[in-house]
């Protein structure tokens, strides 16, 4: 196969683009990570970066939040180029990032940290008992200190927490990373609900393709080799390119 991108039939229309990178170059030092990455998700709508293990999953993740030193290109934040902002700012325009790691405070209760989320959303954030009707799991640990939760519980926490401070496009970090089958499964389902109920667009990158079909529609693969997104489309058009998978997701990978 060419080393040209494959580009889907699933273009958004103009106006309805919620999150997109346009010519996107991340660094750490002097090395260049993303290479020019170009990829658009529309409102409401759920995309998944696949790539091999160190493609740059969580970079681009990261340089979309505005946390890396050095990026170039265009971060189009519901219309505005929020390239230059800090993640604070981005964070107050909507945008909210799950980390992989899941970042909770392991001292602190339940409820304490849903409580944490930046004093510059606190305006708009959801009430807690709202949150807890999003995630009845949490709803009966209020009091429990945080590092005492599981593995999936903490997932459950870390997204809350995001998702308290309303925003409209959600990025996920390996969100299924280190979890029981079962609770992946209610992973799936809490992020359907969230979607549903919030009219969220997601950007998740995964290593489970099976969760990524489950919770988004389109797709984009990154190519270690070039630093850029080989295929971007619909799963039907993914899966109509078995040549795509094959050359960059195949080989000490868990694409299960
Ligand atoms: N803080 C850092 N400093 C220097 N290089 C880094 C840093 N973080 C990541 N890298 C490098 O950048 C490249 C992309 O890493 P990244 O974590 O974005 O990949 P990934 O696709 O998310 O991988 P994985 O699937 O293993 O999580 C890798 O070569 C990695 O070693």
């Amino acid at each position: 196969m060419s080393t040209e991108a494959i580009q889907g039939q699933s273009a958004t229309e103009p106006g309805s683009v919620a999150f997109a990178l346009g010519d996107l170059h991340a660094y750490y030092g002097s090395s260049h990570v993303v290479k020019g990455l170009n990829f658009e998700v529309g409102r409401g709508h759920g995309m998944a970066i696949l790539g091999r293990n160190g493609a740059g999953k969580s970079t681009t993740l990261r340089s979309g939040m505005g946390l890396l030193a050095k990026t170039t290109g265009t971060v189009m934040l519901n219309g505005t180029d929020v390239q230059r902002e800090s993640p604070y700012k981005r964070a107050r325009r909507g945008l909210a990032l799950v980390f992989e790691d899941r970042r909770i405070f392991p001292g602190l209760t339940v409820t304490q940290n849903l409580e944490v989320p930046s004093q510059k959303t606190a305006s708009k954030q959801l009430a807690l008992d709202d949150v807890y009707d999003m995630f009845p799991l949490l709803a009966g640990m209020r009091t429990r200190d945080a590092g005492r939760l599981s593995g999936g519980e903490q997932q459950m926490l870390a997204i809350a927490r995001a998702v308290r401070a309303r925003p409209s496009v959600l990025l996920l970090d390996e969100p299924s990373e280190g979890l029981a089958p079962r609770i992946v499964e209610d992973l799936v389902d809490t992020i359907k609900d969230l979607r549903r109920q919030l009219s969220l667009t997601i950007v998740v990158a995964e290593h489970k393709q099976w969760f990524s079909r489950e919770v988004t529609e389109t797709v984009g693969v990154l190519a270690s080799e070039s630093g850029t997104m080989v295929f971007q489309g619909r799963w039907d058009e993914f899966d109509a390119h078995p040549e795509v998978a094959e050359r960059y997701l195949s080989l000490g990978t868990n694409h299960d």
